[in-house]
């Protein structure tokens, strides 16, 4: 059914043709004159140029008005703006009029009256109402009536006095429940809509223009389309209208958030290019891609570049479980509850009931990625203008079944967030791209002829010239290709806005049942690998081994919950040779630095900490240590329940909350959430990949935290947490071969290379000290001269690299007291080796 205008849409100097129809008009320049008056322009020029914009409306109305001529477009724009936004210009004092259709009355204005969105439904008590369509309210001196979209009333009521406006407000209208969304301030130029006015003479009808006030240095004004751009998408030459933030969100900005939403606002309206409505948005961590999404977002639902049509009705928002709440507080941090409700799918709510609610009162569905698997049939059968992907780099493998329903979507315009885009695997980064723009780099074997194949040749040690020039050829141009869709800004940006960071990277010794069980592992590894071949044992399972090890004894010892064959027999032969006799702190070199230093920073009572692992068997370790120690902890980790997160977060950052230590689960938790509760963070093991490290450790230096921020990232001297900590720290390429060394398909390691891996040096204070070939003596001096490294010349965005390493403060054992004081360690000089120690802002 089509849908009429309702009436302070119309505008008001209405064609001669309406009248006809029974429209009633100002017919003199006085009085328009005087209509213009009383809207917000200053000068009389400025005025006429107001009137001038609808210029065509004025002939057919026959009205001789002298006008400035060659008005600057600029001007024009301004008046247009100031005129719209003054919301007691009355349309009234133009009059009413009627819509040509038959049988439904259109809603109309009398003197004063003002219109409202809103959502009705029937009445009643329950907390969680269901609301049955969106509506208009027209309120005028004496009463208020209730209309739906297609403008039959509803109801009415007179008393005017009890009618509480404010957006949110629930209010009794007839015998309906109202919802009041907001005070509608659009000023529409049509009439009525085209349809009905074809027999109409004259240049085409005009759609809304936005109040909003441009003139505020606060808003914050997208760019209009050009011409290329205006003859592909406004084929219909609607008005070009702009497109603006309201204040009310612009102000809160910084300067390289709005640089991001300018940016996602132009991909995703063609302007980049024009069949390619996809973004890359790949800030660091903490830079608030989640707050330029959402004013994206709210901006993309009220207005868009061709006659103020919105460019989206409705929106998807995948994120990881853990941050679903996260997108609903932060919705609610930035626009409040009232102006735009949200569908979170959960256990109760699914995406079939979005699917009946009305477009315009729940614009926007978030759902966890898992869930989005789990219902992808019914979401197929939903259409949606704009899907945003949080924590996008998982989808850097185009064959996953996450990846594979995301593309069943129907969904032109992608924007993908993440802190920690791909760095080397251009298959990877191919990934990326074209699920934003799907075919912008054509299928993965034309890229990888093209693109992959000749970049990764020209990097191989000793390569002809010819190929390596081909290669950077190749690279500038799909660098010039894929930059327009991707952009990421460095924390840098946001330092000054927060407090100081002291990062420090401490190197333990192992505790004595940890060396046996180390070296008793790695002497296992030799032996089979001498006597049956390299072939016949999972050389990930005895890495993976190590690193518990380096954990805690306990994840070995008394622990049968092993994985794979070489695990578990591992495991027995561990058992077998060695007794394990139960200290739980003693037991391991990390887990007493831990104790200390949370005993150091709780001693005054008023710190958090968060505590983060790879292995939720550490954790338990920690629970029996918290237990022990009588601190208030909670847990996240990957069997916490989605809507448990949410909580666990809200009560650790409370103030109030008397839960001191987070205890995280990297794999869970270690994306997207906002710690800022705690000062405190200990990274206690590491990841292959140094992504994963970098995100844990970015939980709480972020926007909000008030408290200089102490991260500390533990490492077992000698052992293979120093290996993996090298990886990360030089060049990464390999880290994918190693995340899984038996793995067939990715490249192989050298047999030297895994021995190396194997090596364990029980006495080194700290192996990546070594590896700087650094000639301080570890005397704790801030070194200038890096040139004794050979620097990895490649353009790093990993925020640590060994030659930024090269700059941090130096420190052994025998340690300067004062520097373990001022770092929290004094109590365990003995148990620490090495440190390094950095200090931001
Ligand atoms: N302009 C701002 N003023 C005040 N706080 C802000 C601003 N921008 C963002 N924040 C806050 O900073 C915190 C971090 O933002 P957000 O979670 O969006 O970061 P992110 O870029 O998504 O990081 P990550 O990659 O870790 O997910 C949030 O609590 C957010 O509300
Ligand atoms: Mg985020």
């Amino acid at each position: 059914m089509r849908r009429s205008r309702a009436p302070s849409q119309q505008f008001p100097f209405v064609p001669k043709e309406d009248i006809k129809k029974g429209v009633k008009v100002i017919r003199t320049p006085s009085e328009i004159l005087a209509l213009i008056k009383t809207c917000d322009s200053t000068t009389i020029n400025n005025a006429s140029a107001a009137v001038q914009s609808s210029s065509h409306t004025i002939k057919n109305c026959n009205i001789p008005l002298q006008l400035p001529q060659n008005i600057p477009k600029k001007i024009l724009k301004s008046v247009e703006y100031k005129t719209t936004i003054k919301p007691n210009i009355n349309v009234s004092e133009i009059g009413d009029q009627q819509d040509v259709k038959e049988n439904v009355t259109q809603p109309s204005n009398t003197l004063g009256s003002k219109k409202y969105n809103v959502t009705w439904g029937k009445q009643t008590k329950k907390k969680h109402k269901t609301w049955e369509g969106d509506g208009y309210l027209i309120v005028s001196d004496k009463f208020a009536a209730l209309h739906d979209l297609d403008g039959h009333k509803l109801g009415t009521t007179s008393d005017l006095k009890s009618l509480n406006l404010e957006d949110g407000s629930i209010i009794v209208v007839g015998n309906k429940q109202v919802q009041v969304l907001d005070l509608v301030t659009e000023f529409d130029t049509v009439a009525i809509e085209k349809s009905t006015v074809t027999s109409c003479a004259g240049p085409p009808r005009k759609r809304p223009k936005m109040l909003v006030d441009v003139s505020s240095p606060e808003a914050l004004i997208m760019p209009e389309p050009d011409i290329d751009h205006q003859s592909f998408f406004n084929k219909k030459e609607e008005e070009i209208t702009s497109v603006v933030l309201e204040p009310f969100l612009a102000k809160h900005l910084r300067p390289h958030q709005k640089t991001g939403i300018i940016f996602l606002y132009e991909c995703v309206s063609g302007f980049k290019a024009q069949e390619y409505f996809g973004a890359i948005l790949a800030d660091e961590m903490g830079l608030g891609k989640t707050l330029q999404t959402i004013c994206l977002v709210w901006m993309l639902l009220k207005r868009g570049p061709y006659g103020g049509i919105p460019l989206t009705k409705r929106v998807l928002i995948v994120a990881p479980s853990s941050l679903v709440g996260n997108w609903e507080n932060e919705f609610t941090r930035w626009l409040g509850r009232d102006k735009l409700r949200l569908f979170s799918v959960d256990q109760k709510k699914k995406p079939s009931e979005f699917a009946r609610l009305p477009a315009r009162s729940y614009p926007v569905m978030i759902i966890s990625y898992e869930m989005l698997v789990r219902y992808v049939e019914e979401i197929e059968k939903l259409y949606f203008d704009l899907m945003i992907c949080d924590e996008g780099h998982r989808l850097k493998n185009n064959s996953t079944n996450t990846y594979l329903t995301l593309t069943k979507i129907e969904c032109k315009r992608r924007v993908l967030l993440t802190g920690t885009p791909i760095q080397n695997e251009l298959a990877e980064f191919y990934a990326l791209i074209d699920f934003v723009n799907p075919g912008i780099l054509g299928t993965y074997s034309m890229f990888k002829r093209e693109f992959e194949d000749k970049i990764v040749e020209s990097q191989q040690p000793e390569c002809h010239p010819q190929i390596i020039s081909l290669g950077k050829q190749k690279a500038s141009e799909l660098n010039e290709v894929t930059e327009k869709f991707i952009l990421r800004r460095t924390q840098d940006v946001n330092n000054k806005y927060l407090p100081s960071k002291y990062e420090s990277i401490v190197f333990c010794a192992m505790a004595p049942i940890q060396c046996s069980l180390y070296e008793e592992t790695v002497s296992y590894w030799e032996n089979r690998v001498q006597e049956f071949g390299l072939s016949t044992i999972s050389h990930f399972s005895v890495i993976t081994m190590l690193k518990k090890v380096c954990n805690h004894p306990e994840l070995i010892l008394n622990n049968h919950n092993n994985s794979d064959t070489t695990e578990k027999t591992l495991n027995q032969h561990l058992n077998r040779t060695i007794t394990f006799k139960h200290s739980l702190i003693e037991s391991s070199g990390k887990l007493i630095v831990v104790d200390n230093l949370l005993e150091e920073l709780h001693k005054n009572g008023s710190e958090k900490t968060v505590l983060v692992s790879y292995y939720t068997q550490t954790l338990d370790i920690f629970v029996k240590l918290c237990d022990m120690k009588h601190y208030k902890y909670l847990r996240l980790d990957g069997s916490t329940v989605t809507a448990q997160r949410t909580d666990i977060v809200k009560k650790f950052n409370d103030s109030n909350s008397n839960y001191s230590i987070l205890l995280l689960s990297a794999k869970a938790g270690g994306v997207g959430l906002n710690l800022i509760g705690a000062s405190n963070l200990i990274l206690y093991d590491s990841d292959w990949n140094p992504a994963s490290d970098q995100q844990a450790m970015a939980r709480i230096w972020r926007d909000g935290q008030k408290k200089n921020v102490h991260i500390y990232r533990l490492l077992t001297s000698g052992t293979i947490e120093e290996k993996i900590f090298q990886r990360q720290i030089s060049k990464t390429g390999l880290s994918e071969a190693i995340t899984n060394p038996d793995n067939q398909n990715n490249t192989k390691l050298s047999f030297d290379q895994l021995k190396d891996l194997f090596n364990f040096k029980k006495y080194a204070l700290c192996l990546t000290h070594d590896l700087l070939e650094c000639n301080c003596g570890g005397k704790g001096e801030v070194l200038s001269d890096n040139s004794v490294f050979e620097c990895d010349d490649k353009k790093s965005e990993a925020p640590l690299r060994v030659n930024e390493l090269m700059k941090w403060e130096h420190h052994s054992s025998p340690f300067n007291t004062d520097v373990l004081e001022a770092m929290n360690l004094l109590g365990v000089s003995t148990t620490i080796r090495f440190l390094f120690r950095n200090k931001t802002n």
